[in-house]
């Protein structure tokens, strides 16, 4: 208990911190605006007339500057690379309008038809590749991987995440090859995800049990499961789970909403934590490694290192499961064939035993084919997470300078019809007898990444959605509200720290089976 606290005491004194230096960082820019306004203003005393002129010219001046030296770094990358194609550009800002847009995954697949899956975009002074194609991808993220294995550095990682020293932003190098390490061995493997079992059967219990009490009217399930996740994640990162329901889902949100402005140590201190029992928990894990004088590991973390970590565990763990579970509760509704069809299933499975039993998770072979299908229509991480190039090296005969940006449309390549027959369609009987797999061998399928890069986390992932799916399949029959038809279901993506649907998914439970949630 009194780790407990001293945890939860350690993030409030971080948030404070932070916001001081939040603080003190706006007075910095403060001083730094005053300090050129200053000499601009005490001229007020002479002639206005010449005051106006120069209020024209200097700030003119100032901006012909600064555009020549980014038109000057423009030209330089331009010249080198003259061969890739790509759409038309403005000056200094280069493509960025073109992906002013709610979708850009969308817009980066209509322009790959025109320019081909290797294309070459300026946005502002980066120099960035779009990849939409399986052979593409397998050149970034196999043959040429270890090139492409680092990740861009950006002010808000920096900021958000302890100077980038979370394993998402993480350049490659010593540091990161120990993180991922330690991901492998220690926080991801499968006896860790199989030791948080229980919590996640209790709190699925406990979220079949919250809609049980609605039954015959509608529910948010998407908020609904972003808790239950949350709940399982924290539980399973801390030993703790969280309460205060609206504040926390309202706190994701936002984090998801707005990237910027969401530390760890404004999370924390705003949600309700209560002790409960578990085995040793991620942080446990991670401060085994806790940097102390007489460290003598390989590796030694932080507190800040290790709180980055544990930002990436909710942050890439909780929003892409959740998501997960919504587009597929979406697609099963939209179809009334695969409903039917994953239901007897889990109800086969489970109904003599009358709960739900994640040992025997392995059975439900339909609803995996479910669950693969809505990751190939909705990969959470459609555009996946930027690569860095750390040489300068040759792609196709395509010169790519050192530094470059590459993006990688999975979502598009997900639905190229050179690779799979009926690509829009929401068919999970496709990988009926198919050896595709999640581990980024066959790169026309690349939900979690492939490479080095490839996401540590999917098998936490992916239990958590299949049993999810098998809790409110196995409990209740489901159907939309206010008598709306399947086909009317809006399926409108909006593209956030995942691709979301625009609207919560409100379905009415209807007949439940007859035990536990009583
Ligand atoms: C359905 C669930 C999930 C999906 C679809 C997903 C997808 C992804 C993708 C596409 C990447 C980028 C891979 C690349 O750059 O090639 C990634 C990276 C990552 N994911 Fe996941 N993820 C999921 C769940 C999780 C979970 C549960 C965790 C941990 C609790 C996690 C932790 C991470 C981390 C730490 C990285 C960064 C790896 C690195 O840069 O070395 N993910 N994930």
């Amino acid at each position: 208990m009194n780790e407990i606290c001293q945890k939860i005491k350690f993030a409030a004194v971080e948030a404070t911190r932070k916001q001081r230096q939040q603080a003190i960082n706006i007075t910095k820019i403060h001083i730094l605006i005053s300090t050129f306004r200053t000499p601009y203003w005490s001229l007020v005393t002479m002639d206005s007339k010449v005051l106006d002129l120069l209020a024209l010219i200097i700030p003119f001046f100032l901006f012909v500057i600064v555009a020549l030296k980014i038109w000057r770094n423009l030209s330089k990358t331009e010249s080198s690379t003259n061969v890739l194609p790509g759409p038309w550009k403005l000056p200094i800002v280069g493509n960025i309008p073109h992906l002013i847009t709610s979708t850009p995954h969308k817009k980066l697949r209509e322009l790959a038809k025109i320019y081909g899956p290797l294309m070459h975009m300026q946005l502002g002074e980066i120099f960035t590749i779009i990849v939409s194609s399986p052979e593409y991808a397998k050149e970034i993220m196999k043959t040429h991987d270890v090139i492409f294995a680092s990740r861009p550095h950006t002010l808000a990682s920096d900021i958000l995440s302890y100077e980038s020293t979370n394993i998402i932003s993480a350049p490659y190098g010593n540091y990161w090859r120990q993180l991922r390490k330690i991901c492998t061995v220690e926080l991801f493997t499968q006896k860790r995800v199989n030791s948080f079992n229980q919590i996640r059967e209790e709190e699925l219990t406990n979220l079949v049990k919250m809609i049980d009490s609605h039954k015959g009217s509608p529910v948010n399930l998407t908020e609904a499961v972003l808790l239950s996740i949350y709940n399982i994640i924290s539980r399973a990162a801390f030993g703790m789970k969280c309460k205060g329901k609206e504040e926390f889902i309202s706190l994701v949100k936002e984090a998801v909403i707005v990237a910027t402005g969401f530390t760890i140590g404004d999370f924390f201190p705003s949600a309700k934590w209560l002790q409960s029992v578990t085995e040793e928990d991620l942080v446990d894990v991670l401060l085994k490694f806790q940097d102390v004088s007489d460290c003598n590991q390989d590796i030694c973390l932080t507190i800040n290192n290790i709180k980055a970590i544990i930002l990436d565990v909710f942050g890439a763990g909780g929003e892409t499961s959740a998501t997960t579970i919504n587009w597929a509760m979406a697609e099963i509704i939209r179809d009334p064939g695969v409903m039917k069809k994953a239901q007897v299933e889990v109800r086969e499975v489970f109904g003599m035993k009358g709960r739900v039993d994640e040992n025997y998770i392995n059975e439900l072979k339909y609803l995996k084919l479910v669950v693969k299908e809505t990751l190939r229509l909705h990969p959470p991480a459609p555009l996946l997470l930027p690569r860095e190039c750390r040489q300068t090296c040759e792609l196709h005969g395509y010169h790519i300078p050192v530094k470059s940006k590459v993006i990688v449309n999975a979502w598009a390549i997900a639905r190229d019809p050179n690779y799979w027959t009926e690509a829009e369609r929401f068919y999970p009987e496709r990988f009926i007898d198919s050896s595709i797999d999640y581990k980024g061998n066959n790169f026309e399928y690349i939900p979690f990444g492939a490479g080095r890069r490839i996401c540590p986390g999917s098998n936490l992932g992916l239990i958590n959605v299949e049993l999810a799916l098998a809790f409110l399949l196995f409990h209740f029959d489901w159907k939309l509200p206010n008598g709306m038809k399947s086909e009317d279901l809006d399926m409108t993506e909006v593209f956030g720290v995942t691709v979301r649907r625009k609207d919560d998914l409100y379905l009415i439970p209807t007949t439940s089976h007859p035990f536990l949630v009583r």
